[in-house]
């Protein structure tokens, strides 16, 4: 993860942002002091047998940032780098976003810190099966479901519900989302944060009367969110020009082949960019990726990747997050004062937790949507939040994140203030 300093602290940057958006509203502190801590953190040991015979413990993580507006919902990390204070931002970010567009949600979000590339599958499904276990008190369907975040898939989404329902002594799909479709998961979702990025791309370019066929796009990160981007950005005619994983980048200033990239990481877990070859591409390092010169950059990876360091070298004229935090506040500021539009992530990858709703409604009422119903009704939710948003920051003259809080921010406030403080 880039970072400028040691003090780097994500639940921070949720903080600070609510408290502005707050003071924006004219709440008192007194109205909005709750919605500053999250309501539950659990922390776990997971103890698991490794395939040498071995055992090693890794600590882990689940926390309930607010349930005023709904069971918590969000996804379950799998990183090196995953630890309490990110967690809690993670978990908060969640609770905006579901306010944001309007899904009966709050938030949650969980994680564990080990490196999966580093792990067999055996190892992964053992370590996730006794981390089920151990949250298992705080997780279900009317109280916190999980979903896939970076490092996570439905494959583990399948062992989370599996455990469940075996703890349960029946079959509880709803437990978590992004399962295998097999096992109740919605068709669409996942491709649908990529999705929604896409559909949010499509409308910031109109709002700013912005060409899309051959608009220039640059996208960090090549997992789940940032392939689904560039694929479906590509599909929409635009020329994406810079990947990048967390090996390093890849440049070709006539558009890169994304199919044959896409085809390529999927062949072989463990694929890299830095082992992708192809005429005309080139390699290029992370930081020169965010820094390209294009219309449109997305950043799909981690955290804190545009920050104080490097905003100011920033060419992209519109930003859409589709990782969660990629930007400090103190680059927001930057990028404000250079002009660039940035649309934010509680916004624009949304998407996944909306398609994830889909499938808790269709688990929890035994129906099967088709894939074009998940597409039809996840734009409408998208086209409809990005309108509230761009109305609010236009009429208030804020930034569209500014804007996106001021919406959230009262829905979560109201909420949590409507049922009040007991006793
Ligand atoms: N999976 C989902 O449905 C959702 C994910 N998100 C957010 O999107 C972001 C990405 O998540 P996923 O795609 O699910 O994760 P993933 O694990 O599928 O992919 C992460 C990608 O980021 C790359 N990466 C890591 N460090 C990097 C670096 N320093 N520079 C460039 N690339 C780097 C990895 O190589 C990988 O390609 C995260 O912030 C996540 O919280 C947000 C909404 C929903
Ligand atoms: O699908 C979900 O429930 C949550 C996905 C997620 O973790 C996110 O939006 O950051």
């Amino acid at each position: 993860m880039c970072t400028t300093s040691e003090k780097y602290n994500p639940y921070d940057n949720v903080v600070s942002t609510v408290k502005h958006a707050a003071s924006l509203l004219q709440y008192d502190s007194s109205d909005y002091e709750a919605v500053l801590h999250p309501e539950r953190e659990l922390k776990v040991s997971v103890p698991v047998r490794m395939d040498d015979g071995s055992v090693r413990v890794f600590e882990g993580y689940r926390v309930q940032h607010s349930t005023s507006r709904g069971p918590a919902k969000g996804g379950i990390r799998y990183h090196q780098n995953v630890n309490i204070d990110e967690v809690k931002a993670l978990a908060a970010w969640m609770t905006f976003k579901c306010a944001v567009v309007n899904i009966p949600y709050g938030g949650g979000k969980g994680g564990i810190i080990c490196d999966p590339s580093e792990l067999s599958e055996a190892e992964i499904r053992r370590l996730t099966r006794r981390f089920t276990a151990m949250i298992a008190p705080i997780i279900g369907p009317e109280q916190d479901i999980p979903a896939p975040d970076v490092g996570t898939n439905a494959n583990v989404m399948g062992w989370i519900m599996d455990t469940y329902s075996m703890l349960k002594g029946h079959c509880v799909p709803g437990v978590v989302t992004g399962k295998p479709l097999e096992l109740g998961g919605a068709l669409g979702r996942s491709e649908a944060t990529g999705r929604g990025v896409m559909i949010t791309a499509l409308n910031i370019l109109r709002a700013l009367h912005l060409p899309i066929s051959g608009t220039t796009v640059a996208v960090q990160g090549m997992g789940n969110v940032g392939s689904v981007s560039a694929k479906l950005l590509h599909m929409a005619g635009m020329k994406v020009v810079g990947v990048s994983d967390v090996s390093g980048g890849l440049y070709c200033a006539d558009g890169l082949d994304i199919p044959n990239i896409i085809q390529y990481l999927s062949e072989k877990r463990g694929n890299l960019l830095k082992d992708y070859k192809k005429e005309n591409v080139v390699h290029i390092a992370n930081e020169e990726l965010l820094e390209l010169d294009t219309v449109l950059l997305v950043p799909a990876a981690l955290e804190n990747q545009i920050h104080a360091g490097n905003a100011d070298k920033i060419q992209a004229k519109v930003i859409v997050e589709g990782a969660n935090g990629p930007t400090s506040v103190e680059a927001d500021e930057i990028l404000k004062k250079k002009g660039i539009i940035l649309v934010p992530d509680i916004l624009a990858n949304a998407g996944g937790v909306i398609v994830s709703y889909f499938e808790w409604v269709q688990n929890i009422q035994s129906v099967n949507w088709s894939e074009e119903h998940v597409n039809e009704q996840l734009k409408e939710i998208m086209d409809q939040a990005f309108k509230s948003v761009w109305d609010i920051s236009q009429e208030k003259g804020t930034t569209l994140r500014t804007g996106a809080y001021l919406i959230a921010v009262k829905r979560v406030i109201d909420a949590k203030n409507l049922r009040g403080i007991w006793p």
